[in-house]
């Protein structure tokens, strides 16, 4: 049902963002009015319980704005995903169709690790299941060999760690106003309510 639901949305006139600077086809889940209702009690309600346990570290347990959107892949279009490290503290990927074949998840290194030798670790996409990875964890998608893949991703935030070092350049972040969740950022607690000028999302 979703997937006919972002099939009717792609094919709309409706005015789209592109859901990241990597990604050049997909949909925001905020676009189509599903964030709040179904992005927000899945985090809070579902995922948060599961992150705060696995990753403490990384804000898991102070989770507190996401960014959510569905990558499109095709043999026109994109195809695979270069290495990379998202604009989140966790972050969660779920395989939403089957005709497709190949595009898998790699996985190596965490960002700050620099080894020689990296050992990648390969993750093919099972329908309706999800991955749970850090958001510095670097990964990519291998290419896709047939058919179109979509994944929904959310990118998870902790405001609590992001305002002391942004993720993306290491450096504490600069921040003006934007609206709703901007990139997870915070002038005070609680309030979600800015975003870095120095982000790539
Ligand atoms: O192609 C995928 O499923 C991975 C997408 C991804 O890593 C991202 O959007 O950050
Ligand atoms: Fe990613």
């Amino acid at each position: 049902m979703l997937l006919k639901e972002l099939e009717h949305f792609e094919k709309s006139d409706m005015p789209k963002g592109r859901p990241n600077t990597m990604n050049n086809h997909g949909i925001l889940l905020y676009e189509l009015g599903l964030d709040e209702p179904l992005v927000t009690p899945l985090r809070e309600q579902y995922l948060q319980p599961l992150t705060a346990l696995l990753y403490p570290d990384c804000g898991g347990g102070q989770l507190d704005s996401h960014r959510a959107f569905v990558v499109k892949y095709t043999m026109d279009e994109d195809r695979d995903l270069s290495y990379h490290y998202d604009n989140a503290e966790v972050t969660l990927n779920i395989s939403l169709n089957k005709n497709f074949s190949e595009g898998s998840l790699y996985f190596g290194d965490f960002r700050e690790v620099s080894s020689s030798e990296v050992q990648y670790l390969e993750v093919p996409h099972v329908l309706g299941r999800g991955v749970l990875h850090r958001g510095g964890q670097l990964h990519g998608a291998l290419s896709l060999e047939s058919g179109e893949r979509w994944n929904l991703i959310i990118w998870m935030r902790a405001s609590s760690v992001r305002n002391q070092l942004c993720p993306m350049c290491g450096k504490p972040p600069e921040l003006v106003e934007d609206e709703g969740y901007g990139d997870g950022f915070t002038r005070e607690e609680g309030e979600p309510s800015t975003m870095n000028i120095c982000t790539l999302t």
